[in-house]
């Protein structure tokens, strides 16, 4: 069951504000930072325009004065000659009464000029003129300037507000002087009238501009003449409204001043000035467009501004970008520093270690060294530190001189690639407190994130697993599992190094029966003590590998000369030669050794192995104890053993298989006890096969049972054919394999075929060697008590190679002993071998069991065990195994000695 607890967070701030907290300085900087560079980059082309444009308006003031007062001088002068005439017409009048007619014939008053020359006589009529007199105005009393003058005694000059020519129908200025009678009476008016046009040829396109103003104004505030630009001038024609209203005459001392677009008719501001005229009551205006004035001033004011809002916006994208990347930048920032929080406080109180480390750098940029910035409790711990002593220490500093530098090498290519992460056994000199650890390096900005966990539990664990898998635990040497993955590497470093590797398939002979008449543990101990014997004969540096039951492998490297694996080979036969001193007694176990080299007799691990198991088999067949180098000639014999193999399988379906008999007889008279059934195996190219040559493959490959089962099968066959024929019968025996033996139903199988060729029991005999009877001890009870229930005799076959006792064989109720003929043939060759029969003979007849003498070949032989009073005989002395016909003849001749009578034979 698990339970679940919500640890609250420690108490902060909210996630944003706390962001904000942290980040609002370094990310508002930017907008700050542009906002004033925007300020004074305007401020100064603000400033500058209107520097600019006080200049101009300066300028142009200047310049409107100085037109003004020029324009005035020029009135003056225009006026004055006006003037000038009107002086020369009185004086004229008033002396000669001139004829204004004749002089204007002369031109002396243009008409382009003077609207209308003429003298007006007292009644109002004109009395001369620059034009014939039809062409003068009729009655003028009514006109303002006569009434004046006829009422005025000034004789000044007038100059009359502008009004519409009687004769011409145009504009016109009138100018007019009072003429007297010598008695100063009123005699008249000179007049002379101008078109107002006439004043505004002062205009000059370059001082005054397309725009410029002219007026003059009578003190009166009458407007004169005003005209805008030199239109007015080419069309000739007074533009009464181009001036909408008449400034105040007080200032007329020449000071400038900027009138508003409703002063003109053109709806244009202009810089104004006007200056009196000395010498007439008139007022000089000129006034110059602000537009034109001020258009230089614009064109830079709008250079200056396109260069502000080009300013403003570069600033304002640069702003934007970077507020918004150190925005996303300090939102990393605080994500990572989340993160690492997060990830500090979750790991902290577990079993992970976690740190940060900052990466230093020299000058050049180059790392020369890392320092903690920030760890959990359990972090710093591996390093038997406090998290407070573990923070801002250097690497250089925690670790040893000799292992900064491995250790900088990790960082660093952890930094390179992004990550990192292994398990480290941790070195000698390193301050990490424990065995192993799991290493896991992720770069995080300028640095790393860096968890550690104790594997050292875990790496024991995988220590005892891999030794435990890869060590057989009997012998504690190195096993099969090992052999697998240790022999390539052997052979690639063989291979870079060119030497030769010796491959030792060590097998022990016999050891079966060890394990199966001394028990399982005689047999361990046997091992344990093989395992020893093996290692004692080897230099420290080759390896000795147990692959399994008794068979071991020895791995010799390097190897210089193929002598020197003999060597080995030798020694090791050599040392299976003493007995093993086992708790039950000393033990003899010789060793077959097949030898193969790396890289003569294979390239990979799994041919030489085979390689050397062929030697191997090669060696204990040519006589066990021995070693034997791997030809490809063994291979050969390999094949041909597979092919004898599915011949026999063959021989097996087609029943290619004939029994021959072997008598046995009585010892003492010569008869006929038994028939021995002895296969063989009629090869249709090799003609008549010997067991010897397929009984032990039959019973590698499990044919035995197969062939066992037609072996009885033709053995009971026979039987009943002869008790058909009316034989004599005598019993037949069968060999039958340990093989067979262990299978647990022999008893049923034999009993079955009986009972099929309806043989009685007591005609069958059962012959078994010593290893079939001591196999699994309460099985093979069994199996014999099953065989003798049915009536079945039981024979043991080759006595005295095995490992048999009298007192097992009596356990095991069996009927009689068939002594190999090893020992028979020592009979007449030592004395030791009497010995050995008489022992025997007096032990098993004590046991109630029958003794049958086997390779019985001479009369002397016979002799000895004759007078051994041994029971029965069998080999070439009495007959050779015999086909069934001839096996009948033997049982119908029943006394079987080649001599008549054998006691009667000479001793020996
Ligand atoms: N499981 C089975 N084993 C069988 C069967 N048939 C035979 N065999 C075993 O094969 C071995 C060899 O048998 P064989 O070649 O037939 O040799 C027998 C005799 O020819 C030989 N013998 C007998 N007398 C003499 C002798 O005076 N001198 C001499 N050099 N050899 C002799 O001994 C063999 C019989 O021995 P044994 O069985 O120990 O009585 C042999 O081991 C057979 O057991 C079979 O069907 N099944």
């Amino acid at each position: 069951m698990t339970s679940t607890r919500n640890v609250p967070r420690p108490p902060g701030p909210p996630r944003k504000q706390a962001f904000l907290k942290q980040y609002l300085a370094s990310i508002a900087v930017w907008p700050f930072i542009c906002i004033l560079l925007g300020i004074l980059l305007w401020f100064s082309l603000l400033s500058k325009s209107a520097d600019d444009r006080h200049t101009a308006e300066r300028l142009a003031m200047q310049e409107t004065r100085t037109l003004a007062t020029a324009y005035a001088q020029y009135l003056t002068r225009a006026i004055e000659q006006i003037d000038q005439l009107t002086l020369l017409v009185r004086y004229e009048w008033e002396n000669s009464q001139l004829s204004l007619e004749a002089l204007a014939e002369q031109g002396l008053f243009p008409i382009d000029r003077y609207a209308l020359v003429t003298v007006i006589g007292p009644h109002g009529r004109p009395v001369t003129g620059n034009r014939p007199l039809g062409q003068l105005p009729p009655l003028v009393t009514d006109r303002e300037y006569f009434i004046f003058h006829r009422d005025n005694r000034s004789r000044d000059l007038r100059i009359g507000a502008p009004s519409t020519g009687r004769v011409s129908g145009k504009t016109v200025i009138q100018f007019t002087r009072r003429l007297e009678k010598a008695d100063g009476s009123f005699d008249g008016v000179v007049l002379v009238s101008v078109e107002p046009v006439s004043f505004s040829s002062f205009y000059d396109g370059s001082g005054l501009g397309k725009s410029g103003l002219l007026a003059f104004i009578g003190t009166d505030a009458v407007l004169r003449m005003a005209s805008i630009g030199d239109i007015g001038r080419k069309t000739a024609t007074y533009d009464a409204g181009a001036l909408q209203k008449i400034p105040a005459l007080d200032k007329i001392d020449g000071s400038s001043a900027l009138l508003g677009p409703h002063w003109f008719a053109d709806g244009h501001a202009r810089f104004a000035s006007m200056v009196a005229l000395e010498t007439y009551p008139l007022v000089a205006m000129v006034g110059l467009s602000e537009e034109e004035q001020l258009a230089a001033y614009w064109q830079t004011h709008r250079s200056n501004m396109t260069i502000g809002a080009a300013g403003t916006a570069i600033l304002f994208l640069f702003a934007l970008v970077a507020t918004l990347l150190s925005a996303r930048l300090a939102w990393r920032k605080h994500l990572e520093a989340e993160v690492q929080e997060a990830y500090r406080l979750a790991t902290e109180g577990g079993n992970e270690g976690f740190y940060m480390l900052r990466a230093v750098q020299d000058r050049s940029g180059v790392i020369v060294d890392f320092e903690v910035v920030d760890c959990n409790v359990r972090g710093a711990s591996f390093y038997g530190l406090t998290r407070e002593q573990f923070v801002g220490s250097l690497s250089s500093v925690l670790n040893t001189a000799e292992y900064f530098p491995v250790l900088m090498q990790t960082y660093c290519s952890a930094i390179e690639s992004g990550y990192y992460e292994d398990e480290l056994k941790v070195p000698p000199g390193s301050p990490i407190k424990v065995e192993w650890v799991h290493r896991r390096l992720v770069r995080s900005g300028n640095g790393l994130a860096i968890t550690f966990r104790d594997i050292s539990l875990i790496k024991a664990h995988e220590r005892e697993l891999s030794r435990m898998a890869n060590e057989d635990a009997l012998t504690a040497l190195p096993n099969r599992n090992w052999l697998r993955s240790y022999l390539p590497q052997a052979l690639e470093s063989a291979r870079m190094e060119s030497h030769m590797v010796a491959l030792l398939f060590v097998d022990l002979d016999d050891f079966k029966n060890v394990n199966d008449s001394l028990g399982h543990s005689a047999g361990d101990e046997l091992l344990h003590a093989a395992a020893l014997r093996l290692r004692s004969v080897v230099r420290p540096s080759d390896h000795v590998v147990r692959l399994g039951g008794d068979e071991f492998t020895v791995i010799l490297e390097p190897v210089e000369h193929e002598d020197d694996a003999a060597a080995v080979a030798a020694r090791i036969a050599d040392a299976f030669h003493h007995p093993f001193d086992l708790a039950r007694g000393k033990n003899m176990v010789s060793a077959s050794i097949g030898v193969s080299l790396y890289p003569h007799d294979g390239g990979d691990a799994e041919t030489l192995l085979k390689h050397a198991d062929i030697a191997m088999y090669q060696a204990k067949s040519e006589g066990k104890g021995k070693f034997h180098f791997y030809e490809s000639s063994l291979s050969e014999a390999l094949k041909a053993r597979l092919d004898m193999e599915r011949a026999l399988q063959q021989a097996i379906v087609q029943d290619q298989f004939v029994l021959h008999y072997q008598p046995r007889v009585s010892a003492t008279t010569g008869e006929l006890r038994a028939l021995e059934a002895l296969v063989r195996w009629q090869h249709p190219e090799l003609g008549m096969v010997p067991p010897m040559a397929f009984i032990s493959l039959a019973e590698e490959t499990g044919l035995i049972l197969k062939l066992g089962e037609i072996v009885l099968a033709q053995a009971c066959a026979q039987l009943a054919e002869w008790k058909a024929a009316g034989i004599p019968l005598v019993p037949v025996s069968i060999n039958v394999s340990p093989y067979q033996f262990n299978r647990g139903n022999i008893g049923e199988s034999f009993a079955a075929c009986l009972a099929r060729h309806d043989i009685d029991p007591s005609l069958v005999e059962i012959e078994i060697t010593e290893s079939a009877m001591i196999g699994e001890q309460d099985d093979v009870a069994t199996e014999l008590s099953s065989l003798r229930e049915h009536g079945i005799q039981l024979l043991v076959d080759d006595f005295g190679t095995g490992y048999s006792s009298l007192s097992q064989l009596q356990r095991l109720d069996m009927d009689g002993l068939k002594i190999d003929r090893a020992f028979t043939g020592q009979l007449s060759k030592s004395p030791e071998g009497e010995v050995f029969f008489r022992a025997i003979m007096s032990m098993a007849h004590a046991l109630g069991m029958s003794v049958v003498a086997e390779g019985v070949e001479t009369e002397e032989q016979l002799r000895v065990l004759q007078s051994l009073s041994c029971d029965e005989i069998q080999g070439y002395f009495i007959s050779r195994p015999v086909p069934a016909a001839e096996a009948q003849v033997l049982m119908q001749r029943r006394y079987l000695f080649p001599v008549a009578d054998p006691l009667a034979l000479p001793a020996a």
